[in-house]
């Protein structure tokens, strides 16, 4: 390290004389390759470095097996399950074509253990498949879900009445066409009308509701949607039992 600093600073021996007066250029000598052992003896003390810590499950393997018969990752784990088209026990592969036919390397190529070697985990369960009835639509430009959070915000009339309302099924059933449709969901009555366009399951979907109550099939499509926020600014009143006469 002195002898590099020499070459860059013409002044170095006197560098250290003089740090003092030219602080800038301080150099710790015993970082030098030849220098004292100051540093060195430091690392001769018991206390353990603070990395892994005393109790770590890397510091108690070190101490009982040596490094020599350290096993690599790929001994100790099992491999990953094959993707189909390398699996050959799979249904799904093509009929007559190896995977080297298909241009992909075969699994003994890749050092994979074969299907039938102990290690192998073959998974059984099926890839999720979409709840049935469930599919999204490609709403129109302007209708994503966060014009409709603008349209919400906006404070345009989206309930269509003055006030909120107590609604028997009987009065709820007469707003059953698109351009004055309501729905109940959790007691509570909303227009639905003006989130037709913006429903990403569709207009055909939620007007399924039109007119009745709709917390059941809510429930079972996207129990997950919270319909008292996105529908808040559209409420018109609470679904009351029919006045016995
Ligand atoms: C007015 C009440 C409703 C609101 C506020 C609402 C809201 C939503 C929202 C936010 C999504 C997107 C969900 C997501 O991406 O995970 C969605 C999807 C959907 N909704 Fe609704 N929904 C309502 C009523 C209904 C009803 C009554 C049906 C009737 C079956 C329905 C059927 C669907 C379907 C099929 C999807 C597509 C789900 C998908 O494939 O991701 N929704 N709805």
């Amino acid at each position: 390290m002195a002898s590099f600093l020499r070459s860059w600073i013409p002044s170095y021996p006197n560098a250290k004389a003089e740090s003092k007066s030219t602080p800038q250029v301080e150099v710790d000598e015993t970082a030098d390759d030849s220098g004292s052992e100051t540093e060195r003896e430091e690392d001769h003390t018991d206390e353990p470095p603070a990395f892994p810590s005393l109790n770590s499950a890397q510091r108690v393997k070190t101490k009982t097996s040596p490094s020599s018969s350290q096993k690599s990752d790929a001994e100790l784990m099992p491999p990953p399950s094959l993707p189909p088209n390398l699996n050959p026990n799979l249904a799904s592969r093509t009929p007559g074509m190896s995977s080297s036919t298909l241009g992909v390397p075969s699994s003994s190529s890749l050092g994979v253990p074969s299907s039938s070697s102990s290690l192998s985990v073959q998974s059984t369960t099926k890839p999720p498949t979409k709840p049935s009835g469930r599919n999204k639509v490609a709403l129109a430009p302007g209708h994503s879900p966060l014009d409709w959070a603008a349209l919400k915000s906006s404070g345009a009339d989206l309930r269509g009445v003055p006030t909120l309302m107590r609604i028997t099924p009987s009065v709820l059933k007469q707003h059953n066409k698109k351009d004055d449709a309501w729905a109940a969901f959790n007691g509570k009555v909303y227009n639905i009308t003006p989130y037709l366009a913006f429903h990403p399951g569709g207009e055909k979907e939620l007007m399924r509701v039109a007119g009745r109550d709709g917390t059941k099939l809510f429930a079972l499509t996207h129990a997950w949607v919270n319909v008292d926020f996105m529908l808040d600014s559209c409420m018109v009143g609470f679904l009351v039992p029919e006045r016995s006469s």
